[in-house]
Protein backbone atom coordinates (compact mmCIF):
# COMPACT_ATOMS: atom_id res chain seq x y z
CA UNK A 1 0.00 0.00 0.00
CA UNK A 2 1.37 3.59 -0.77
CA UNK A 3 1.40 6.36 1.24
CA UNK A 4 -1.01 8.31 -0.40
CA UNK A 5 -4.13 6.00 -0.64
CA UNK A 6 -6.26 3.90 1.93
CA UNK A 7 -7.01 0.10 0.82
CA UNK A 8 -10.55 0.52 -0.02
CA UNK A 9 -12.25 3.65 -0.22
CA UNK A 10 -14.59 4.78 3.14
CA UNK A 11 -17.30 4.95 1.24
CA UNK A 12 -17.08 1.50 -0.14
CA UNK A 13 -17.15 -0.19 3.79
CA UNK A 14 -20.33 1.13 4.67
CA UNK A 15 -21.85 -2.28 4.54
CA UNK A 16 -19.41 -3.70 5.97
CA UNK A 17 -19.47 -2.27 9.63
CA UNK A 18 -20.45 -4.02 12.55
CA UNK A 19 -23.74 -3.06 14.55
CA UNK A 20 -23.12 -0.86 17.58
CA UNK A 21 -23.68 -4.04 19.91
CA UNK A 22 -20.63 -5.83 18.26
CA UNK A 23 -18.58 -2.71 18.61
CA UNK A 24 -19.46 -2.86 22.45
CA UNK A 25 -19.08 -6.94 22.66
CA UNK A 26 -15.22 -5.56 21.33
CA UNK A 27 -14.30 -3.50 23.80
CA UNK A 28 -15.46 -5.81 26.53
CA UNK A 29 -13.16 -8.49 24.91
CA UNK A 30 -10.16 -5.60 24.86
CA UNK A 31 -10.99 -4.70 28.45
CA UNK A 32 -10.69 -8.17 29.80
CA UNK A 33 -7.73 -8.87 27.98
CA UNK A 34 -5.92 -6.02 29.35
CA UNK A 35 -6.77 -7.94 32.66
CA UNK A 36 -9.96 -6.21 34.15
CA UNK A 37 -13.36 -7.20 34.59
CA UNK A 38 -15.47 -5.64 32.43
CA UNK A 39 -18.67 -6.52 34.19
CA UNK A 40 -17.71 -4.60 36.99
CA UNK A 41 -19.66 -1.39 38.40
CA UNK A 42 -17.11 1.24 37.07
CA UNK A 43 -16.88 -0.21 33.49
CA UNK A 44 -20.39 -1.33 32.55
CA UNK A 45 -21.02 2.03 30.19
CA UNK A 46 -17.67 1.65 29.14
CA UNK A 47 -18.03 -0.25 25.83
CA UNK A 48 -21.14 2.27 25.47
CA UNK A 49 -18.51 5.30 25.91
CA UNK A 50 -15.67 3.98 23.75
CA UNK A 51 -18.23 2.97 20.66
CA UNK A 52 -19.35 7.20 20.99
CA UNK A 53 -15.78 8.37 21.40
CA UNK A 54 -14.69 5.98 18.05
CA UNK A 55 -18.00 8.26 16.59
CA UNK A 56 -15.85 11.31 16.95
CA UNK A 57 -11.86 9.86 16.63
CA UNK A 58 -13.07 8.29 13.41
CA UNK A 59 -15.70 10.65 11.88
CA UNK A 60 -13.74 12.00 8.87
CA UNK A 61 -14.81 8.23 7.68
CA UNK A 62 -18.41 9.62 7.09
CA UNK A 63 -17.32 13.02 5.56
CA UNK A 64 -16.36 14.65 2.19
CA UNK A 65 -13.59 17.13 2.03
CA UNK A 66 -14.97 18.39 -1.27
CA UNK A 67 -17.86 19.35 0.04
CA UNK A 68 -16.13 21.43 2.28
CA UNK A 69 -14.59 23.03 -0.39
CA UNK A 70 -17.81 23.59 -2.37
CA UNK A 71 -18.02 27.39 -1.58
CA UNK A 72 -15.50 29.72 -3.30
CA UNK A 73 -15.15 33.11 -2.88
CA UNK A 74 -14.48 34.76 -6.48
CA UNK A 75 -14.62 38.83 -4.68
CA UNK A 76 -11.39 38.59 -2.48
CA UNK A 77 -10.39 42.05 -4.35
CA UNK A 78 -8.47 40.40 -7.07
CA UNK A 79 -5.86 38.89 -4.02
CA UNK A 80 -3.47 36.38 -5.81
CA UNK A 81 -0.29 36.14 -3.28
CA UNK A 82 0.06 33.53 -0.90
CA UNK A 83 -2.52 32.96 2.00
CA UNK A 84 -1.08 30.87 4.61
CA UNK A 85 -3.13 29.20 7.57
CA UNK A 86 -0.94 28.09 10.36
CA UNK A 87 -0.67 26.37 13.46
CA UNK A 88 -3.90 24.09 13.07
CA UNK A 89 -4.28 22.02 15.57
CA UNK A 90 -5.18 18.53 15.12
CA UNK A 91 -5.48 15.19 16.46
CA UNK A 92 -5.47 11.73 14.81
CA UNK A 93 -3.93 7.76 15.19
CA UNK A 94 -1.62 5.91 13.52
CA UNK A 95 -2.97 2.88 11.88
CA UNK A 96 -0.40 0.46 13.72
CA UNK A 97 -1.04 0.83 17.03
CA UNK A 98 -4.53 2.57 17.11
CA UNK A 99 -2.58 5.19 19.62
CA UNK A 100 -3.26 9.71 19.09
CA UNK A 101 -0.93 11.53 17.68
CA UNK A 102 -1.11 15.20 17.83
CA UNK A 103 0.48 18.25 16.61
CA UNK A 104 -0.26 21.44 13.96
CA UNK A 105 -0.96 21.98 10.30
CA UNK A 106 0.76 24.27 8.13
CA UNK A 107 -1.66 25.21 4.72
CA UNK A 108 -1.05 27.71 2.07
CA UNK A 109 -2.18 28.41 -1.12
CA UNK A 110 -1.60 30.88 -4.25
CA UNK A 111 -5.33 31.22 -5.37
CA UNK A 112 -6.55 31.00 -8.76
CA UNK A 113 -10.67 31.31 -9.39
CA UNK A 114 -11.16 32.32 -5.77
CA UNK A 115 -10.53 31.72 -2.46
CA UNK A 116 -12.11 29.16 0.05
CA UNK A 117 -13.09 30.19 3.70
CA UNK A 118 -10.10 29.88 6.16
CA UNK A 119 -12.04 27.59 8.26
CA UNK A 120 -12.70 25.24 5.47
CA UNK A 121 -8.60 24.39 5.42
CA UNK A 122 -9.33 23.14 9.06
CA UNK A 123 -12.28 21.22 8.75
CA UNK A 124 -10.16 19.47 5.70
CA UNK A 125 -7.28 19.02 8.22
CA UNK A 126 -9.91 17.06 10.52
CA UNK A 127 -11.70 15.04 7.89
CA UNK A 128 -8.63 13.11 6.86
CA UNK A 129 -7.47 13.09 10.51
CA UNK A 130 -10.34 11.55 11.82
CA UNK A 131 -9.19 8.24 10.19
CA UNK A 132 -6.65 5.51 10.77
CA UNK A 133 -3.47 7.49 9.59
CA UNK A 134 -0.19 7.13 8.46
CA UNK A 135 0.92 10.96 8.93
CA UNK A 136 2.68 10.50 5.30
CA UNK A 137 -0.86 10.07 3.68
CA UNK A 138 -2.44 12.46 6.26
CA UNK A 139 -0.51 15.27 4.70
CA UNK A 140 -0.82 13.89 0.72
CA UNK A 141 -4.07 13.50 1.74
CA UNK A 142 -4.78 17.11 2.70
CA UNK A 143 -2.58 18.74 -0.49
CA UNK A 144 -4.51 16.92 -2.79
CA UNK A 145 -8.34 17.32 -1.23
CA UNK A 146 -7.18 21.39 -1.70
CA UNK A 147 -5.68 21.43 -4.84
CA UNK A 148 -8.23 19.08 -6.43
CA UNK A 149 -11.13 21.33 -4.77
CA UNK A 150 -9.59 25.12 -5.18
CA UNK A 151 -7.61 24.59 -8.61
CA UNK A 152 -4.97 27.08 -7.45
CA UNK A 153 -1.61 27.92 -8.79
CA UNK A 154 -0.10 25.54 -5.53
CA UNK A 155 -0.50 24.41 -2.49
CA UNK A 156 1.85 23.49 0.51
CA UNK A 157 1.09 21.28 3.46
CA UNK A 158 3.46 20.92 7.00
CA UNK A 159 2.31 18.65 9.94
CA UNK A 160 4.45 18.54 12.99
CA UNK A 161 3.23 16.04 15.73
CA UNK A 162 4.42 13.45 18.39
CA UNK A 163 3.31 9.86 17.82
CA UNK A 164 1.89 8.68 21.71
CA UNK A 165 2.98 5.20 20.17
CA UNK A 166 6.54 6.16 19.98
CA UNK A 167 6.33 7.78 23.60
CA UNK A 168 4.31 5.96 25.91
CA UNK A 169 5.07 2.48 24.64
CA UNK A 170 8.01 1.01 22.32
CA UNK A 171 10.73 3.47 21.72
CA UNK A 172 9.62 5.02 24.87
CA UNK A 173 10.83 8.65 23.32
CA UNK A 174 8.85 11.73 24.41
CA UNK A 175 8.86 15.38 22.95
CA UNK A 176 9.88 13.43 19.39
CA UNK A 177 8.68 15.97 16.77
CA UNK A 178 7.69 14.49 13.29
CA UNK A 179 7.62 16.99 10.33
CA UNK A 180 6.10 15.99 7.08
CA UNK A 181 5.06 17.97 3.73
CA UNK A 182 3.51 18.16 0.58
CA UNK A 183 3.54 20.84 -2.10
CA UNK A 184 1.53 20.64 -4.98
CA UNK A 185 2.07 23.39 -8.67
CA UNK A 186 4.44 26.14 -8.24
CA UNK A 187 5.40 25.19 -4.47
CA UNK A 188 6.58 21.89 -6.08
CA UNK A 189 8.05 23.62 -8.97
CA UNK A 190 10.05 26.27 -7.01
CA UNK A 191 12.32 25.84 -4.61
CA UNK A 192 11.94 29.63 -3.73
CA UNK A 193 7.98 29.35 -3.34
CA UNK A 194 8.90 26.28 -1.21
CA UNK A 195 11.71 28.57 0.97
CA UNK A 196 8.95 31.43 1.13
CA UNK A 197 6.32 28.80 2.52
CA UNK A 198 8.90 27.52 5.37
CA UNK A 199 9.86 31.11 6.83
CA UNK A 200 6.45 32.21 6.60
CA UNK A 201 5.30 29.01 8.88
CA UNK A 202 8.41 29.92 11.26
CA UNK A 203 7.95 33.83 11.42
CA UNK A 204 7.05 34.68 14.47
N1 LIG B 1 6.21 6.26 8.83
C1 LIG B 1 5.33 6.27 9.84
N2 LIG B 1 5.48 5.39 10.84
C2 LIG B 1 4.60 5.44 11.85
C3 LIG B 1 3.53 6.34 11.90
N3 LIG B 1 2.86 6.11 13.05
C4 LIG B 1 3.49 5.11 13.67
N4 LIG B 1 4.55 4.69 12.95
C5 LIG B 1 5.55 3.62 13.16
O1 LIG B 1 5.07 2.42 12.65
C6 LIG B 1 6.00 1.41 13.05
C7 LIG B 1 5.32 0.08 13.18
O2 LIG B 1 6.38 -0.81 13.35
P1 LIG B 1 6.25 -2.37 13.68
O3 LIG B 1 7.62 -2.92 13.85
O4 LIG B 1 5.34 -3.01 12.68
O5 LIG B 1 5.43 -2.35 15.06
P2 LIG B 1 6.00 -2.36 16.58
O6 LIG B 1 6.66 -3.66 16.88
O7 LIG B 1 4.83 -1.99 17.44
O8 LIG B 1 7.09 -1.17 16.54
P3 LIG B 1 7.70 -0.31 17.72
O9 LIG B 1 6.88 0.95 17.80
O10 LIG B 1 9.11 -0.01 17.31
O11 LIG B 1 7.60 -1.10 19.00
C8 LIG B 1 6.65 1.96 14.30
O12 LIG B 1 8.00 2.21 14.00
C9 LIG B 1 5.91 3.27 14.56
O13 LIG B 1 6.74 4.26 15.14
C10 LIG B 1 3.39 7.25 10.81
O14 LIG B 1 2.48 8.08 10.77
N5 LIG B 1 4.31 7.18 9.82
ZN1 LIG C 1 1.68 3.79 16.07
Amino acid sequence: MDAKSPAKPPESRANLRPSREEAEAAVRTLIAWAGDDPTREGLIDTPKRVAKAFGEFYKGYHEDAAETLDRVFDEAGGYDDIILVRDIPFFSHCEHHMVPFIGKAHIAYYPKGGVVGLSKLARVVDIFARRLQMQERLTNQIAEAIDTGLDPRGVAVMLEAEHHCVSMRGAHKSGVSTITTSFTGIFHKDPAERARFLSLVQHR
